[in-house]
């Protein structure tokens, strides 16, 4: 597959690493204005670091859009007179809404929006997806490229704000769960390091357990609480503090705001 990135930063990046890992690629073109923080790339073969975009996007069939909301439009402007029919633009953009990149464009080409994790960069993102009309005919292709990077869900549109909150800003709400039971690892005797292994790796088999055998976590949790036991005193503690609450709250709150990015940016 010929790709280009344009708008290769945090996210940019971690597409680039999982892409290049997973052999997913005939060629890869990286694009952005200053090439200095993406110099790790140089020297892959079939990989090209450039500050055109119009020469990525003539190089290659998918473009996966990733660069700040404020900066797609003049980009798809840009672009424009050189889009075929055979392009598939795959948009990672925030709040970015199909109609506005087909206000830009028209709706003749093959438009989907990703909402991929930094965790593309090791092959475990949760990406969600949709498309317009016309990209319905290639979100197989997406799906595929996505898949190779992790595990992929069709959505609607109406969705793509949501599916932001719970699984792109996922990887922070996630990674702070690991930092705090790390926190708690160091204060019950373990050392730093042993500390963060015991929760990077615990926290993997919990998720592991449940796509494996497909239960909802409270039968995992049934299984582990011995009564009158630590855990059901350390859960139930947890609850008293508000555990779920607040990481419900903190994801309604995520979400209100990425409204309210979106308004802005209609
Ligand atoms: N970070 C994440 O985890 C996720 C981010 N997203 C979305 O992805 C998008 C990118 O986010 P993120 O990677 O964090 O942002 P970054 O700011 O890290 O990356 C954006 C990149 O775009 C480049 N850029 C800006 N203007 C241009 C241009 N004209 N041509 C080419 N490149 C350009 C910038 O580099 P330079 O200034 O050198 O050009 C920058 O490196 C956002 O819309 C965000 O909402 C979605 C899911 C997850
Ligand atoms: O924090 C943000 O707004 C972007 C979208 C999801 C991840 N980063």
């Amino acid at each position: 597959m010929k790709i280009a990135i344009i708008g290769t930063g945090n996210l940019g990046k971690s597409i680039a690493k999982g892409l290049i890992t997973k052999n997913a690629i005939t060629t890869l073109y990286l694009t952005k204005r200053n090439l200095d923080d993406i110099q790790e790339f140089e020297g892959y073969k079939n990989v090209v670091l450039t500050t055109d975009n119009i020469e990525a996007v003539k190089q290659s069939d998918i473009l996966i859009f990733a660069v700040q909301p404020a900066h797609f439009e003049k980009i798809l402007n840009d672009i424009k007179p050189y889009l075929t029919e055979n392009h598939v633009l795959i948009s990672t953009i925030t709040g970015f809404l199909i109609p506005k990149i087909e206000s830009q464009i028209g709706s003749d080409n093959f438009i989907i929006r990703a909402m991929p994790n930094t965790a593309i960069a090791v092959g475990k993102s949760m990406t969600c997806i949709c498309s317009n009309k016309k990209g319905e005919k290639r979100i197989k292709i997406a799906e595929a490229i996505f898949n190779r990077l992790g595990h992929t869900l069709a959505i609607p549109e109406s969705q793509m704000q949501a599916a932001t909150v719970v699984c792109a800003s996922g990887i922070a709400f996630w990674m702070r769960l690991i930092r705090a039971t790390t926190q708690a690892a160091i204060q019950l005797g373990f050392d730093a390091k042993e500390a963060q292994e015991l929760a990077m790796f615990t926290s993997e088999g919990a998720a592991n357990l449940l796509i494996t055998n497909g239960n909802h976590p409270e039968e995992e949790i049934d299984r582990v609480t011995t009564p009158q036991g630590c855990t059901i005193t350390g859960l139930n503690e947890m609850e008293h503090k508000g555990l779920s609450s607040s990481l419900i709250q903190g994801m309604v709150a995520s979400f209100n705001k990425i409204n309210a990015i979106k308004k802005e940016q209609i």
